[in-house]
């Protein structure tokens, strides 16, 4: 069993601190001169309170995301760039298996943007990326690292709805691990990927 290496409540205001990092992320691409400096004052008011009084940020639900001890003995915070809750980066995900499938639902904001009103092609690729790896470890005893991922850009994928990425594995040989998958916006198939994950030889 792991244990934890701050107070529920650190780990409460370290996640809201990234909420607040999002919203200001956001905020800063779509909002310009009294109404960005509202943001930011409103902003800075709730992590002013939130430092000031704890129960501010009483909630029922605990935090998604706390640190760590891992088994070996080391702090482990989930840096993730898709997944963590504690990294800014991170959109909020919510990822399910479902037998081999491995489904993922977001929705992005300006932060990743490319070309207007569609995702960037490159965060597009993060997203297949993981939701394959997933759908890979989920199949695997031990790790296995992207060696090669092909995209294919079908249609726009869309800022601002709901994003629903899919993985499975399609072949297993040996450490070579092959997966598919796609990210739909709504019944529209967006972009596909495919590639190949392996794992790394066994130490000798
Ligand atoms: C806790 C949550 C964490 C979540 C993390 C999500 C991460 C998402 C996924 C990632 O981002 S992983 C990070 C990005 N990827 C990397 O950093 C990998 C960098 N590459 C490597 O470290 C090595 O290339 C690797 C360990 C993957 C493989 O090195 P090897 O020297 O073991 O591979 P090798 O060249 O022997 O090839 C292994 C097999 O694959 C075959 N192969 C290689 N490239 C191929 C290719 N492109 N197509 C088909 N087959 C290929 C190769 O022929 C061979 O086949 P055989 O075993 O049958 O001989």
């Amino acid at each position: 069993m792991s244990d934890l290496v701050e107070s529920r409540a650190d780990s409460t205001l370290a996640e809201f601190t990234a909420d607040v990092c999002r919203r200001l992320a956001s905020g800063l691409l779509d909002r310009t001169g009294d109404d960005l400096r509202d943001l930011v004052a409103q902003e800075v008011d709730g992590l002013r309170a939130a430092l000031s009084d704890p129960s501010f940020l009483d909630t029922a639900d605990a935090p998604s995301d706390p640190p760590f001890v891992s088994p070996k003995g080391y702090t482990t915070i989930n840096t993730n760039p898709v997944t963590s809750r504690r990294n800014p980066l991170a959109p909020l995900v919510t990822i399910e298996h479902d037998g081999d499938v491995v489904e993922m639902t977001t929705t992005l904001s300006l932060p990743y943007q490319g070309p207007r009103g569609r995702v960037h092609g490159g965060y597009a690729a993060v997203l297949l990326d993981h939701v394959l790896w997933h759908a890979v470890r989920s199949r695997l005893d031990s790790v296995s690292f992207t060696r090669s991922l092909t995209i294919t850009y079908e249609q726009a994928l869309p800022i601002g709805t709901e994003l629903t990425m899919t993985g499975r594995v399609t072949e297993i040989d040996g450490r070579k691990t092959f997966a598919a998958g796609e990210i739909k916006a709504g019944d529209v198939v967006c972009v596909r990927g495919e590639g190949l994950w392996v794992s790394p030889r066994p130490r000798t």
